[in-house]
């Protein structure tokens, strides 16, 4: 520590003389910070002598473990190194992709929450090393899924949450059963882990009653989460949630779910209900009916909708030309445990394109880029910002979003 402080030291004190304010703000910034530096110190001893801003960026280089042990050298540097910036700077900087979610929950929660006092970044940093990361829980219509923020996939899903939880007259005690068991289930205490919770909301409905049980759900959740001892809780619609973790704040969230699929145009993490909200009915369970269909008018035999779900799951993809694709052989066998062997040929991409085509599955909707089209068209005209950038960033998500050939479709 004491050589790299030197060392910096005999660097900077060459340089000093050319310091310009405007330029170290642009060396010390966070990427969210915009301020100027903190005010200076009582005292620093020998360091009073360099600028408070040069002094600053010496902590940064040396890093959040040596700028903890700063913070027990004295007053002085402790209030130094106390400083919000920089350990944003360290949360964004050393945690880089593993850590955002989570710190997009501890933000959201000093907005949401007036049970928590404000945490400092400082001890953020500090509980985010010594600690797994957040849980994370999708309650989604079809199934809920749970799982850790550090990894990518969760690590497990059951039943529907809505036969937990009843959106429309959510209940307490519900709530209470529900995040009981996750926590159970992944064997950790609930007062020691931070959670961050998707909520599946209709977002297309936006009359006073809508918003008032969405604002009565959360609040429900929250009692819930903090009377268990939940240390911090973050609960966001699953389309603003979706943007988020594609590091985007706005855009178009296109949630392809169990039972319908969803065009969410997103401003500054805020859902634009006025600019309009499109719902289709096709969702992954309307792609394994129809895989259904198809394969009982081949003859072949099925025990359950399961083992269909299966074969789409791993046999299924998205066709980038349809009639193009028609006059291919795309035949492919997969081995279900206990079912036996299955051939799908055609049903391999026409199912996907149900997505695209709903009548061929005999739904009488709009196609999936029709809607986006018609939700980019609306924003188009709103043009309630002035900038019609933001909309053109859109993102997928939803089990059927996986689909290979989906993500990178020219559609
Ligand atoms: N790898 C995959 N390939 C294709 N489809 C998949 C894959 N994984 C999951 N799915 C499908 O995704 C559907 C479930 O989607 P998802 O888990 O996003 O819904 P949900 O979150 O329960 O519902 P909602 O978003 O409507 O609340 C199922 O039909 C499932 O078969």
């Amino acid at each position: 520590m004491a050589m790299s402080l030197k060392k910096v030291w005999e660097s900077v004190t060459n340089r000093r003389s050319s310091c310009s304010s405007s330029h170290v703000d642009s060396v010390i910034t966070p990427q969210s910070y915009t301020g100027s530096p903190p005010p200076p110190p009582p005292s620093l001893g020998a360091f009073d002598r360099l600028p408070i801003c040069v002094v600053f960026q010496i902590v940064k280089l040396v890093g959040p473990n040596e700028a903890a042990r700063l913070s027990v050298v004295c007053k002085s540097w402790r209030s130094l190194v106390s400083d919000d910036r920089l350990w944003m700077y360290f949360l964004q900087s050393y945690h880089h992709d593993t850590w955002n979610s989570v710190f997009f929950a501890e933000t959201n929660l000093q907005k949401f929450s007036c049970h928590i006092a404000k945490s400092s970044f400082m001890r953020i940093y500090r509980q985010r090393v010594h600690v797994p990361g957040a849980v994370i829980v999708d309650g989604g219509s079809g199934y809920y899924k749970f799982g850790w923020s550090k990894y990518a996939c969760p690590s497990g899903r059951s039943a529907t949450f809505s036969e937990f939880v009843n959106i429309e007259s959510p209940s307490y005690f519900r709530f209470r059963n529900f995040f009981a068991s996750i926590y159970s289930r992944m064997q950790v205490k609930a007062s020691t882990q931070p959670i961050v919770l998707s909520l599946p909301l209709r977002n297309d409905d936006d009359t006073e009653s809508a918003r008032v049980s969405r604002r009565q759900l959360k609040e429900a959740i929250y009692t819930a989460l903090f009377d268990m001892d939940v240390p911090a809780v973050c609960a966001v619609n699953q389309a603003t949630l979706a943007l988020y973790a594609a590091q985007r704040t706005s855009g178009i969230a296109v949630n392809i779910g169990f039972q319908v699929t969803s065009v969410v145009p997103i401003l500054h993490g805020k859902v634009m209900r006025t600019m309009g909200v499109e719902v289709v009915d096709v969702g992954g369970l309307k792609l394994t009916e129809f895989l259904r269909e198809q394969m009982q008018q081949s003859n072949m035999n099925l025990r359950s909708l399961f083992t269909v779900r299966i074969l789409k799951e791993k046999l299924c993809y998205v066709a980038a030309d349809y009639e193009n694709e028609l006059s291919k052989d795309t035949s492919a066998s997969l081995e279900v445990p206990g079912e036996g062997w299955f051939t799908l040929s055609k049903e391999r991409f026409t199912t996907g394109e149900v997505l695209f085509q709903p009548h061929i599955a005999g739904v009488h909707t709009k196609g999936l880029h029709e809607v986006v089209a018609l939700c980019m068209d609306h924003c188009h005209a709103v043009e309630s910002t002035g900038d019609d950038a933001w909309f053109k960033t859109v993102v997928l998500s939803g089990g059927t979003a996986c689909l290979p050939g989906l993500v990178g479709l020219d559609i």
